[in-house]
């Protein structure tokens, strides 16, 4: 049974269908990418899986469980985590302390004025945790924003794994990145993919990202499915090259 199963969901915004019948069906571990033109819906469906939106037609089911019409906060409860969803990052605040407060809120006790020690210390020990597990240690008492494109980058995934997140939903994930910079979050998506089982469904521009991560490419175009396959099929898609690839497929 797939983690995530989206049936004959369309969406409309007005008289534009942004979205026509679309399925998409993510396993339990898998790195799916998905790819289009501008305009393909790619977001739009991203909106509809966080819960942003609910879909004009169709259903969407985690884990088999239905969530078409969830709250955002129902869905973050359940492991959809999408970056930037529920915990605000705090550009003058430290790594460190950004990380304190995205665990505060996913153990839902940012609210509550005191704190035992036992509880302090279990935060502590967590932030630690994700600091290890994104390779941030070393600059926890930097301000985030003082910190490079890149690393900020990587403080948001930190972030999204305070969630605890079984579905990790990842808006353009290298989007400004150097080339260096973008290597570097292709490793660390790839060791917490390992790490944490982590099922990993992201939007890309990137042609070379896409192809290097991605275990399967779902492609949109015009907001109708277009294909899926392994990047190997994708780039031997005729339909996939005549509507997007064009001579970047080469
Ligand atoms: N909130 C909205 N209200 C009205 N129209 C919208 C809304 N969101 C998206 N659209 C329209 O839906 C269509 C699909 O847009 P969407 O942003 O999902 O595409 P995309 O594939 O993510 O594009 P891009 O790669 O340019 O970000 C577009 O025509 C867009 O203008």
């Amino acid at each position: 049974m797939s983690l995530l199963n989206v049936q004959n969901v369309s969406k409309k915004f007005g008289q534009l269908a942004a979205l026509s019948d679309i399925h998409l069906k993510v396993e339990q571990g898998e790195i799916r990418a998905l790819l289009g033109p501008n305009g393909a819906g790619k977001t739009t469906l991203f909106n509809l899986i966080s819960g942003m939106f609910a879909p004009t037609t169709g259903s969407i089911h985690f884990d088999a469980v239905e969530i078409t019409r969830q709250s955002v906060e129902q869905r973050v409860r359940t492991g959809i985590v999408r970056t930037f969803q529920i915990t605000e990052i705090f550009k003058e605040l430290s790594v460190y302390e950004n990380l304190r407060i995205a665990v505060e809120a996913d153990s839902g006790i940012s609210l509550r004025p005191w704190l035992s020690a036992a509880r302090k210390h279990a935060v502590r020990r967590r932030v630690e945790e994700l600091l290890d597990a994104t390779h941030l240690s070393g600059k926890a008492y930097r301000e985030v924003g003082e910190l490079a494109h890149g690393d900020q980058r990587v403080v948001e995934v930190a972030m999204a794994l305070a969630m605890s997140p079984r579905l990790l939903l990842l808006d353009e994930p290298t989007a400004g990145m150097s080339d260096h910079e973008t290597e570097h979050m292709v490793q660390l998506l790839r060791q917490l993919h390992q790490e944490f089982d982590l099922t990993i469904l992201f939007v890309e521009h990137d042609m070379h990202l896409v192809f290097n991560l991605a275990e399967r490419i779902t492609i949109l175009d015009n907001g109708r499915w277009l294909a899926e396959g392994t990047p190997q099929e994708i780039a031997a898609d005729e339909r996939v090259q005549a509507a997007y690839l064009g001579s970047n497929a080469a």
